[in-house]
């Protein structure tokens, strides 16, 4: 069920036979006000325009030629072309009865599914998650969530840095560790951010430490058993770290999508070798350089992409060239998403136009880096602890949980404890991840406790509230959600709301894969929200004196309201319950 595509098809058939040239865009949007009707079509006045001829009357002409009867009740001209398209309740109340009945409500799976690469979450294992994993990690995820459920083939690859002169330090440490018989599990390791600090002030201070290290980083290299066992006893230790955190943030990655950077390192000679022999990379003091003049700066130097390094090392770029490689020539992928901080944005487009000119990546691929902004504390600067530390992401999350919990227990209730503190840790996740993910993603934003764990606002707890409030009326009514098969008639005006507001979760979701912008989901489910507070107080359910017939009429869109708020609100990886 998509109405704007609908209309779309419609509006260029009315306007090829109205004689309009065949590339006119039709311009057909979600109207902005009730008497703007419910769609519109504003191809005329851009038609007009190259045409050379009068809007007006060239609306006039679409109009003449639309044939939208079997869904509008209304068509008229407003202002200097628009065409309003006023719907039937009929053709409403149908399709939201038909939606009731389909396993992914108002939504169709893709006629043309594609093959999407999802690279997000991508942390360094060299330290622990910390908050500025979060947003790659569940704006990620939702976009992948939401593909997945139009229908498409998605790749998760959890880029992971794995790889890197770091580990030299580490592994050396690690070694001294081991050999002083400290346990691993419990002390070495349980911390990864004192380890890492504890290990880059011997590099800093001690003396033959950092020459140890960089020996190990070249032993490591050069596939050294001693030093590979070390290290991979490390990336094991970091990577159950990361699981422990996926899993309390209600996010699908598994271990099964980590295609690290130590993934490619087989494939880096070929890559150079490939960029020197088209000429692509030139050597430049030792290294091996990409000058792109579609990068150029002001005074037209062009930017200067390093490939490989003067003693011979690849880097971070190598790699990245080998990943668009596998992405598009080995998985055949349509898409390639990649949500990394803004701050890498040069990087990803010396990567695109390297590799498309190396055909390492297909032009039937499109390469989408998709940059976000930065979570600020309070006082307007990036976010961190109260002695100014990196915060852990796993901190954080406890915190919200622990918040939550206090929350939730100013408000009555007659629930065991049990369930209590379930709820605690669905609210307290929720409201992390949409206070995050309803922003758009590429702002910065101020991280506020109080307003993201708010029950009123746009909110995950005025959702996750919204969802038992509806699902009450079905407890209350002893009416089995499951099983209702009532015809549906919309005829308040709030109904016709309700129902073209549900109608439209298609076209929310395209937007969202479209622009992997999470957002737009996070303020239709809010609009939803609101406009379902709106029908309850104006149309009766359950009161006394209200008809069967429009009861159980109600009782379907209310069904409708619960389940599309539960998968909406699942698609940004936020859980529900049935009572708080
Ligand atoms: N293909 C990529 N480079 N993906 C993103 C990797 C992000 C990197 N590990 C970081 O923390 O900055």
């Amino acid at each position: 069920m998509n109405i704007r595509t609908i209309l779309v098809e419609k509006a260029i058939a009315a306007m090829t036979a109205a004689g309009l040239p065949e590339d006119t865009n039709p311009a057909v949007t979600q109207s902005t006000r009730p008497q703007f009707g419910d769609y519109q079509i504003n191809g005329a006045m851009g038609a007009a325009k190259k045409m050379k001829s009068n809007p007006r009357e060239l609306a006039q002409k679409i109009i003449d030629q639309l044939d939208v009867s079997d869904i509008a009740e209304k068509t008229e001209i407003a202002g200097p072309g628009f065409i309003n398209i006023h719907l039937k309740p009929e053709f409403l109340a149908q399709s939201v009865q038909a939606a009731n009945n389909h396993a992914k409500l108002a939504v169709n799976e893709h006629a043309k599914p594609q093959k999407v690469v999802v690279d997000y979450s991508s942390p360094n294992l060299a330290k622990e998650m910390h908050v500025g994993h979060l947003r790659s990690t569940i704006i990620g995820d939702a976009v992948v969530r939401a593909l997945e459920f139009r229908g498409d083939t998605v790749v998760r690859q959890n880029h992971m840095g794995d790889w890197g002169t770091q580990f030299g330090m580490l592994i050396a440490h690690l070694e001294d560790q081991i050999n002083q018989g400290v346990d691993l599990d419990t002390v070495a390791l349980a911390d990864l951010e004192t380890f890492y600090r504890d290990a880059k002030k011997r590099f800093d201070d001690e003396e033959g430490f950092a020459d140890k290290a960089r020996n190990y980083v070249v032993k490591l290299q050069s596939g050294d058993a001693h030093c590979e066992k070390l290290w991979k006893l490390f990336i094991a230790t970091s990577v159950k770290h990361s699981e422990e955190v996926y899993k309390r943030l209600n996010v699908t990655l598994t271990p099964a999508d980590i295609m690290a950077e130590s993934a490619y390192n087989s494939e880096l000679n070929d890559i150079i070798s490939l960029l020197k022999d088209k000429n692509i990379a030139v050597e430049s003091q030792g290294a091996q350089v990409v000058f792109l003049d579609e990068l150029a700066n002001k005074d037209g130097e062009p930017s200067a992409f390093i490939v490989q390094k003067s003693g011979g090392g690849f880097l971070y770029a190598t790699t990245d060239l080998a990943a668009c490689d596998y992405r598009s020539n080995k998985l055949g992928a349509e898409r390639i998403l990649i949500f990394v901080d803004a701050r890498q944005s040069l990087h990803f487009n010396q990567v695109e136009l390297t590799a498309r000119k190396a055909g390492l990546l297909r032009d039937e691929t499109s390469y989408e880096f998709c940059p976000f902004g930065t979570m600020m504390g309070a006082d307007g600067k990036p976010f961190k602890t109260r002695t100014g530390g990196t915060v852990k992401l796993a901190d954080l999350l406890e915190e919200s949980i622990t918040r939550a919990a206090a929350k939730l227990a100013e408000r009555e209730s007659d629930l065991s404890d049990e369930d209590r503190s379930e709820i605690a840790r669905k609210v307290g996740i929720g409201a992390v991840k949409y206070a995050d993910l309803s922003k758009h993603r590429t702002s910065d934003y101020i991280f506020n406790w109080d307003s993201m764990l708010s029950f009123e606002g746009a909110t995950a707890p005025y959702l996750q509230y919204a969802y038992t409030r509806v699902r009450s009326i079905f407890r209350k009514s002893g009416v089995d959600a499951a099983s209702l098969k009532a015809d549906v008639s919309i005829i308040e005006p709030q109904e016709k709301t309700l129902a073209l507001k549900l109608l439209q979760l298609e076209e929310v979701l395209d937007l969202m894969i479209n622009e992997a912008t999470p957002h737009v989901l996070c303020g239709y489910l809010y609009e939803l929200a609101s406009l379902y507070m709106t029908f309850y107080e104006a149309c009766p359910v359950l009161k006394e004196g209200v008809e069967p017939s429009v009861r159980d009429s109600r009782l379907v869109l209310c069904n409708l309201v619960a389940d599309t708020l539960k998968t909406g609100l699942d698609l940004l990886g936020i859980e529900v319950m049935e009572q708080m």
